[in-house]
């Protein structure tokens, strides 16, 4: 059974998982891991990319014409460098999708709310398709939809932790009133926390840590593809939901046993 595609800035996805390209052992392992995961979206850091060398390592590996790379200003503090970084995205890898990073503190990665809010106003007014990481605020989600980004992507926990939906309450407020696809980014770490993610109503998942550093990231890549598949299909069939009373309440009809 088909699921609905996805849709974001007029492009299609048939895969709701997205990934990242850190992490992996090698590069000839990354390329397996992401052509099993399916997916049609991968970003890249720039600072990892070699712009002045089109046989760059990593480029080389992700070309493949299912692959959208998305750039990510990972390694960027402020708007002012965001900004640039998108630029040079721009120019070396010929796409104006952006995945907005801005994350001043390295010991927990978080996202700069303020920095995040500015670069992406004045991306889009640049012609950039922003896909901006934030914490899962539903406030900042708001105003950033009202600046023109195309996505959001709250994150589920700290990148690379693998706790999964931490995040889960604000998430739900966040799918509940978004006009913009949502894609829970970071932290998941098992194929379950990407279906929890699908079955609430996610757009998408975007996963890196959990893929490249499994025992065996082919097959967990798989994995998670299938877990995607599992998570969109039940959302769009409608889970039955928990019953709002703590009795148990009878799968078969009660008829007793009668003498
Ligand atoms: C690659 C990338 O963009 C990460 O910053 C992203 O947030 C994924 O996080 P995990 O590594 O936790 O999956």
């Amino acid at each position: 059974m088909l699921t609905k595609k996805l849709v974001i800035a007029g492009r299609e996805f048939t895969s709701r998982l997205f990934t990242g390209t850190g992490k992996f052992s090698s590069s000839v392992l990354m390329e397996e891991a992401l052509l099993a995961s399916g997916s049609e979206l991968v970003t890249v850091a720039l600072k990892r990319v070699d712009v002045a060398n089109a046989e760059d390592d990593i480029l080389r590996h992700l070309a493949h014409p299912q692959f959208h790379l998305l750039p990510n200003t990972s390694g960027v503090r402020t708007a002012r460098e965001a900004v640039f970084a998108a630029q040079l995205a721009r120019e070396a890898l010929e796409t104006n999708w952006l995945k907005l990073e801005i994350h001043p503190d390295p010991k927990y990665l978080l996202p700069d709310p303020i920095e995040t809010l500015k670069a992406a106003e004045e991306l889009v007014k640049l012609g950039f398709v922003v896909l901006p990481y934030i914490h899962a605020d539903p406030v900042l989600c708001k105003r950033l939809e009202e600046v023109g980004v195309a996505a959001v992507m709250p994150l589920g926990s700290p990148i690379g932790s693998n706790k999964g939906l931490l995040t889960r309450e604000f998430l739900e407020i966040i799918i509940g009133q978004s006009k913009v696809p949502v894609v829970v980014d970071a932290g998941i770490g098992a194929p379950s926390h990407a279906a929890a993610a699908l079955e609430m109503g996610a757009d998408a998942v975007l996963v890196n840590t959990a893929i490249a550093v499994a025992g065996n990231p082919v097959a967990m890549a798989t994995a998670f593809r299938m877990a995607v598949e599992a998570g969109r299909m039940a959302y769009e069939a409608r889970l039955a939901g928990p019953v709002a009373h703590t009795e148990a309440v009878a799968s078969s009809p009660l008829t007793a046993f009668l003498d």
